[in-house]
């Protein structure tokens, strides 16, 4: 099977003013990489940014939705909102709401679900802490993430798993490239397990501390199909400098 068109995301978490937003958007759509390009602003962002990408190939997500499609749950936001305002993406399960909201892998398959409902793809994130590495349990602790989180249907609704070790995140800190190429190995087989034959042209993005000096090595790696990236998101060069990498 040839690979993946690979997929790579810009997570700008809770960064920025709206005039940021819009001049990033601006910056990003100047553009013209191999890769799938994608840009996933704050809630409140979204639809300014949505503007700024008009007609661009660059695609829009949200970071997060409710598992609801609507009702009375404040300050939430449903998967057909991020929709309606022009997403195709949606991040679930982020360590950082798994560790601030509590989420689990039962939530994230809700959320999941009701993503694809909505007509969003899915980028279910996975990754262990230190601890867990240390402990040599990388591996299961990952495999658990993805049996509970993956709903059906996934990958033909062309889900995404992004492998983000939690203790990479926001630190300069990398697991080895073949730290990450035995992990992605083993998210490979475990997709296959869940999803099928599918599983083999589903994208694993690789997340933490992917900037422009090590994106080129961790993205030739077998089984990397993209990256999800935070800080380096923040600054169009960097992402653009990323997204050259991947061609
Ligand atoms: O959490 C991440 C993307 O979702 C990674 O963040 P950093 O690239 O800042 O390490």
């Amino acid at each position: 099977m040839p690979r993946p068109r690979p997929l790579i995301a810009g997570n700008w978490k809770m960064h920025g003013t709206l005039a940021e937003a819009q001049a990033l958007a601006c910056g990003v759509v100047a553009c013209d990489a191999a890769a799938e390009l994608l840009v996933c602003p704050p809630f409140p962002h979204l639809h300014p940014v949505a503007a700024a990408l008009a007609g661009s190939a660059v695609a829009l997500g949200g970071q997060d939705c409710h598992h609801a499609a609507k009702g009375a749950h404040t300050g939430d936001v449903s998967a057909w909102m991020l929709r309606d305002l022009g997403a195709s993406y949606v991040i679930l399960g982020h360590s950082e709401r798994r560790a601030d909201h509590a989420e689990s892998d039962a939530l994230v398959q809700a959320k999941a679900v009701a993503a694809i409902a909505a007509g969003l793809r899915p980028i279910i994130c996975v990754g262990e802490t230190l601890a867990q590495r240390e402990a040599g349990q990388a591996e299961p602790v990952v495999a658990g993430q993805l049996a509970g989180s993956l709903p059906p249907g996934f990958a033909e609704a062309g889900g995404v798993v992004a492998y983000e070790p939690v203790w990479a995140i926001g630190t300069g800190r990398t697991p080895t490239e073949a730290d990450i190429a035995a992990l992605h190995a083993s998210l490979r087989a475990e997709v296959l397990r869940l999803c099928g034959a599918q599983g083999a042209g589903l994208r694993l993005l690789y997340g933490g501390s992917v900037k422009p000096g090590n994106a080129k090595a961790i993205l030739a790696l077998a089984d990397v199909n993209g990256a999800l990236v935070g800080g380096a998101a923040l600054m169009a060069a960097d992402f653009l400098a990323i997204a050259a990498a991947a061609a």
